[in-house]
């Protein structure tokens, strides 16, 4: 999936500037960068839930129902003119945050993420109860099946949204700080799942994250947004620099290579950043204080 010179805008005011994004067949790419850098904006364009000022996104044209020619000599299929039902085939998203639908289980909410494989008028879609059952299963929601989502922590809602989104079966799968609310195990969990779906299952990932640590240790490719532009694109190790982190973010991260992991691993200093420097600080601040009440 490609994005292509995309400028986005709210009300007429860009937001993102001629931005361009490769998302490819079994990697994941981060999309990376300060609060309010145009991360979600981008990828809800990408999943067609923000229209462009201007720019193209590009899907392969392999698996396009009306295509009957052969999918090496297809032409990119222009993402913006599918319909909706074709494009939810190919595209789904794990928004940052849904409303929750009352009365509903969380079976019933899984399932939802099969309506674009039924037909059109008939309910046919074979693998259907397979699949949901698979996402439910490799999400950890399996025994709340029955349980009203109006009912589940928000930990667990994400990860029946997930599971919603996985039950899709889409060839791209695009996630929005999909580790938010989640505990630790489910946070670590969710990164071995999308490593997973693109190393195992070939799918095209696009992920919004805002712990660089979990960018290096996932990502395929990483794509660094300031300022709604893209400052760098390419493996972690090539954007995940000190320079870059520290220009970007307008703080000074430190990045060093973590050898029992073989990550990038990066760190944001700040003036309480050292326990040595805060005992001192706070020694002397205190000083003053002490030598009054002791007067
Ligand atoms: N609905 C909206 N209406 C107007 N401006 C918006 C809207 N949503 C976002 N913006 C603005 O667009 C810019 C990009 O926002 P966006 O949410 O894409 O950034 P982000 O990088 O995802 O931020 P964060 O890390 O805080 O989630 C920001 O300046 C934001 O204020």
């Amino acid at each position: 999936m490609l994005g292509i010179d995309l400028t986005l805008a709210y009300n007429g005011t860009p937001v993102v500037h001629g931005a361009d994004i490769a998302l490819a067949p079994g990697r994941v790419t981060a999309l990376v960068g300060p609060n309010g850098s145009g991360k979600s904006t981008l990828l809800r364009t990408l999943a067609r839930l923000h229209a462009p000022e201007s720019g193209r996104i590009e899907l392969p044209a392999e698996g396009i129902d009306t295509a009957d020619v052969a999918p090496s000599d297809a032409a990119p299929i222009d993402a913006l003119s599918l319909s909706n039902r074709d494009f939810a085939r190919r595209v789904t998203l794990l928004a940052q945050s849904r409303p929750t639908p009352a009365g509903l289980t969380v079976r019933e909410v899984v399932e939802f993420g099969r309506h674009p494989h039924r037909g059109r008028w008939t309910r046919g879609d074979a693998d259907g109860a397979a699949v949901v059952e698979n996402a439910m299963s490799i999400t950890g929601v399996a025994e709340l099946a029955e349980r009203q989502v109006d009912r589940l922590s928000g930990g667990q809602l994400q990860r029946v949204w997930l599971a919603s989104c996985l039950a899709q079966d889409t060839a791209v799968l695009l996630l929005d700080e999909p580790t938010t609310y989640l505990d630790l195990r489910y946070q670590v969990e969710l990164l071995d799942l999308i490593r997973d779906l693109a190393e195992v299952h070939g799918v095209t990932i696009g992920v919004v994250l805002h712990d660089l640590d979990q960018a290096a240790a996932i990502a395929d490719h990483v794509v660094l947004l300031a300022g709604g532009r893209v400052q760098a694109s390419g493996s972690p190790e090539q954007v995940l620099t000190s320079e870059l982190l520290s220009d970007a973010y307008g703080i000074r991260v430190d990045v060093h290579n973590d050898e029992a992991s073989g990550h990038v691993r990066t760190r944001a200093i700040g003036r309480h950043n050292s326990a040595k420097a805060r005992t001192a600080t706070s020694a002397a601040e205190s000083r003053p204080v002490l030598e009054l009440a002791l007067a």
